[in-house]
């Protein structure tokens, strides 16, 4: 069998994964498809999506979102639209995203809950079930990258995520940590499965700039990632520093405001995918 493309659409082959994909509604477009994968929780993977996805739509291209994070989505907040709830098409059973102000597309379980602060007590089957509707049932209009904003781990749902879209690419989020390579090389050993090639690593809250003389504090000890990113064959492509800036910006709702330079690179990496 050819190797695989990850495109359905212009492949002839009958293989597994093509029946475990799920299609767009008819209307829908999305070029490009990037999971934002991290091997534990809280080390930055939706700030980093978010960043992705403002990025690359200041750079011209047509961004959106798909929080997958079910239980603990925190993507609406971030673009300051956390009221907004998601809007039905007249007459039919689709959702359209909620477009932030810089006209980013986005879809999260936090639309359509009847308050923010519900809880989703929900098993792993119907979580995923939910991400897949929000690839088929929402009106994604000319999207040329798509940001998912995984489940953390490695377990039911991810895996389901990954099965189900036609993940073109996957950029992993790391902080620096002891267990670091463990966790990436869990979330490296999960995308080979699956065959979806890896665009490379965001190490997130690398250091600590001095705000009085520019000296980077490792607040975490000295990071190892470009030995692990070296040991995978995969590239560091950003180290991104942590500031109150950033996690004020965040709290405001004011994500788009956020430039930070160090995603240059990585933004490059995901747009060379449609030059
Ligand atoms: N580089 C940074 N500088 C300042 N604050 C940061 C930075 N990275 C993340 N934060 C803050 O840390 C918190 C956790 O980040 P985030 O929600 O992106 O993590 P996560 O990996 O998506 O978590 P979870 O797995 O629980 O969804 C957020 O409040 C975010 O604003």
């Amino acid at each position: 069998m050819a190797e695989c493309t990850h495109d359905c659409g212009s492949c002839s082959q009958d293989c597994s994964k093509r029946d475990l994909q799920v299609n767009l509604r008819a209307g829908s477009s999305v070029k490009k498809v990037i999971g934002i994968v991290s091997g534990k929780g809280g080390v930055g993977k939706s700030l980093v999506t978010s960043l992705l996805a403002a990025r690359v739509n200041k750079d011209g291209f047509r961004s959106a979102i798909l929080d997958a994070d079910i239980t603990g989505p925190s993507i609406p907040e971030s673009f300051g639209v956390g009221d907004e709830r998601a809007t039905a098409l007249d007459n039919e059973d689709a959702l359209n995203p909620v477009v932030t102000d810089s006209g980013i597309q986005l879809m999260s379980m936090n639309f359509l809950l009847q308050n923010e602060t519900d809880p989703v007590i929900w098993r792993g089957p119907v979580i995923a079930g939910a991400v897949k509707q929000f690839w088929t049932d929402v009106v994604w209009k000319d999207v040329d990258f798509m940001f998912v904003d995984m489940p953390p781990g490695t377990g039911d749902v991810p895996l389901t995520v990954f099965q189900s879209l036609p993940i073109d690419g996957i950029i992993v989020v790391s902080s620096p940590q002891q267990l670091v390579r463990v966790i990436v090389e869990k979330a490296v050993n999960m995308a080979n499965m699956m065959n979806i090639p890896i665009l490379g690593i965001v190490e997130n809250m690398s250091y600590v700039k001095c705000p009085d003389c520019g000296k980077e504090i490792t607040v975490f000890g000295k990071s190892n990632i470009d030995q692990i990113a070296k040991s995978f064959n995969i590239p560091v492509l950003a180290r991104i520093p942590m500031q109150e800036e950033t996690s004020r910006a965040v709290d405001a709702g004011d994500i788009e405001s956020l430039d930070i330079p160090e995603l240059k690179d990585a933004a490059e990496k995901i747009e060379s995918l449609l030059k």
